[in-house]
């Protein structure tokens, strides 16, 4: 039982599982993954509550990814409301210092004890209430913010665990070795190591064509004893939903098709191919 004499154990008492997503590397898919595993659980049962927090503080991307640019947070009595993505009937909440920013493109330029703060606020001041998985896009590598982010979370640390995002090249995964070296450092259980931009899918003919090395993330995975949750190949329907969500939510409005974020993502080919990644997170929890 954790102590509810913290702030943060008592914002989080009733969040059943946080999930921690890693990459050794920078654009990998870490915020990709982050969100379409948000979006995997929102649509794993029609009663489930998620809640996505953005602690990538000097690149949050996840409100773009979700839609969401723009929205700002509203400040109640008993702190920060996060923002529910479009279609899922506030069953899908989100949190990001995007949220905060003045402008659209301003950059954070904060020093360590700024950003350990806002940390702390963020896990100590948001009002999730009940939610049934909390999933935590961090910064790449293993820096400052996922000390601070560990620290604050150690009375709540029974129910947290991790996925690490690799893409298959060499570089990446050395990386994705230092990640889950740290991870051992820390006592942070993994669920599994995720393959992303695994191969090229030709829209025309579905061929699947491996642009960089492959299955460089199963091996490593069985080198060290870690799950291998699956294979994401280069999908460019996911950048066109991802990436372009707020340029059609600016341009044409948030529902262009009548369809939220959720059921838009639920009709794509990745959403297909991350159902077989998230039963196996649902396995290892
Ligand atoms: N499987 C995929 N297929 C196609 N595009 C992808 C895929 N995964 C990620 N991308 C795209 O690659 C870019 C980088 O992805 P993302 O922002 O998720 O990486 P990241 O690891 O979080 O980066 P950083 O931590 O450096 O901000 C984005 O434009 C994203 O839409
Ligand atoms: S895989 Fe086939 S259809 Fe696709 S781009 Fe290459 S040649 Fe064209």
């Amino acid at each position: 039982m954790a102590h509810l004499d913290s702030p943060v154990a008592r914002r989080l008492q009733s969040v059943k599982n946080i999930i921690i997503v890693l990459s050794g590397k920078g654009g990998v898919g870490k915020s990709s993954v982050s969100t379409q595993l948000a979006l995997n659980l929102y649509a794993s049962s029609p009663t489930a509550k998620v809640g996505i927090l953005d602690v990538d503080l000097t690149g949050p991307s996840i409100p773009r990814m979700l839609g969401l640019d723009g929205h700002g947070v509203h400040q109640s009595s008993d702190g920060w409301v996060p923002v529910y993505a479009d279609g899922s009937d506030a069953r899908l909440a989100c949190m990001s210092v995007g949220f905060l920013l003045k402008k659209k493109g301003d950059s954070v330029v904060w020093r360590g004890p700024k950003k350990n703060g806002m940390i702390r606020q963020f896990l100590s001041d948001v009002r999730w209430g009940d939610l049934d998985y909390l999933v935590i896009d961090t910064p790449p590598g293993t820096s400052d913010e996922h000390l601070s982010l560990l620290e604050h979370m150690a009375p709540v640390h029974s129910r947290l665990s991790a996925v690490i995002v690799t893409t298959p090249q060499a570089v990446a995964l050395m990386d994705a070795m230092k990640c889950l070296s740290f991870t051992r450092a820390v006592n942070l259980p993994v669920l599994g190591l995720i393959e992303n931009m695994s191969g090229y899918v030709c829209p025309c003919c579905g061929e699947v064509s491996n642009v960089f090395s492959t299955g460089g993330g199963a091996e490593m995975a069985r080198k060290e004893g870690l799950r291998f949750l699956g294979s994401l190949p280069v999908d460019t329907e996911l950048v066109t939903l991802l990436d372009a969500a707020q340029v059609e939510t600016e341009e044409e409005g948030p529902e262009k098709d009548g369809r939220g974020i959720v059921q838009r993502y639920g009709s794509t080919s990745s959403a297909t191919l991350f159902k077989g990644i998230l039963e196996k997170i649902l396995e290892e929890r």
